[in-house]
């Protein structure tokens, strides 16, 4: 999975991580922290005790793509592994963005409507030169073509989207979450069952920054390569409902969401926005975790469901480095 930052990439991840945990799939993961190596484009010498000829089932952590050569990631994975990705409407993922990251105060200097009116200057004078997140077109960026510079309509972004089209099975959109998880289920032979989730990674209300249309309208301009990804991969998802069927898709999105309401009843005791050891939080936001009911305690599903990805990547870089000791020793 090519993890896009703020477009609900962390509620995929724990669907996967769920299966590499239950079915012991091979991850690739992070040694430390939630990213492979970025801002250095990937390499394989990144994943936690890789040995230069593991072959891996999932990886699904933020990375850096310079490229999409077929020599790389390729390289690494399983040959018959799936490649997914997930996109969010730009215009409330670039708000996410800016304020997860706090780059009014960590790198552009200035509230997000500021920057939005004269965006060129702040990145010309703040810009990293290898970002972890870029901050023009950072979706695009995130699945492999640096657009920071490009002028809008410059035809490398349309090149890019369609090898993009060639290379991804499957790209979700965070606004058609379940109809997307539906086809997810249907590409990898997966059960129902296997797409439910609780959303992870959300700010809470108090840590949202309200922006204006004329804001709005500002990020679409800015990011203009983000949006033609988004409206092309938007146009392809209907396209695949439509052959999936759209009865048979809504009838199926109303159990997945049943299935959730009621998974929420059982698992859910409290949702907490501060304090969770699990939690990465940047400074001064609050996100949204799960204590799990006292007595759902003992069941697994509760427990998957509810484990934030720092969770998720300690319990699995424990049992990669338990494998290998157990294999050198
Ligand atoms: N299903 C669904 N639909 C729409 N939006 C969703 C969904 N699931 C998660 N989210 C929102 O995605 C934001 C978190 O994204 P990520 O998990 O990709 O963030 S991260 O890059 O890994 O930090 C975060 O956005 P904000 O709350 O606006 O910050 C989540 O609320």
């Amino acid at each position: 999975m090519v993890k896009t930052h703020k477009s609900s990439s962390s509620t995929l991840q724990n669907i996967l991580f769920r299966k590499a945990e239950d079915l012991n799939l091979s991850v690739a993961l992070p040694p430390e922290e939630a990213y492979i190596g970025s801002p250095e484009n990937f390499n394989r010498r990144f994943i936690l005790g890789d040995d230069g000829k593991r072959l891996y089932n999932i990886m699904a952590s933020h990375m850096k793509f310079e490229t999409w050569k077929g020599n790389d990631i390729q390289e690494v994975m399983a040959p018959d592994a799936k490649y997914i990705s997930v996109l969010r409407n730009p215009a409330t993922q670039y708000e996410s963005m800016y304020t997860y990251y706090a780059w009014k105060s960590t790198r552009y200097m200035v509230e997000l409507s500021t920057f939005l009116k004269t965006p060129e200057k702040y990145m010309t004078i703040y810009e990293p030169e290898k970002p972890y997140v870029a901050g023009r077109n950072p979706m695009t960026f995130d699945n492999g073509l640096d657009a920071r510079k490009l002028e809008e309509g410059d035809p490398r972004v349309d090149k890019f989207i369609t090898e993009l089209d060639q290379r991804h099975h499957l790209v979700l959109i965070a606004e058609y979450f379940d109809e997307s998880l539906i086809l997810l289920k249907d590409l990898m032979c997966w059960t129902i069952y296997d797409v439910i989730h609780f959303t992870m990674n959300s700010r809470s209300r108090e840590s949202l920054v309200e922006t204006s249309s004329i804001d709005e309208d500002a990020i679409l301009k800015w990011n203009w390569a983000d949006v033609k990804l988004y409206s092309h991969f938007n146009k392809i998802l209907w396209e695949k409902i439509a052959n999936y069927g759209e009865k048979k898709m809504a009838s199926e999105v109303a159990h997945l969401r049943e299935m959730k309401k009621n998974l929420t009843k059982e698992c859910i005791g409290t949702t907490i926005n501060n304090g969770d050891k699990r939690v990465w939080y940047p400074q001064g936001i609050k996100i949204n975790s799960y204590i799990v009911n006292t007595h759902a305690r003992r069941k697994h599903l509760c427990g998957q469901l509810t484990r934030p990805e720092h969770g998720y990547l300690n319990l699995l870089r424990e049992r990669v480095l338990s494998v290998n000791q157990l294999t050198s020793g």
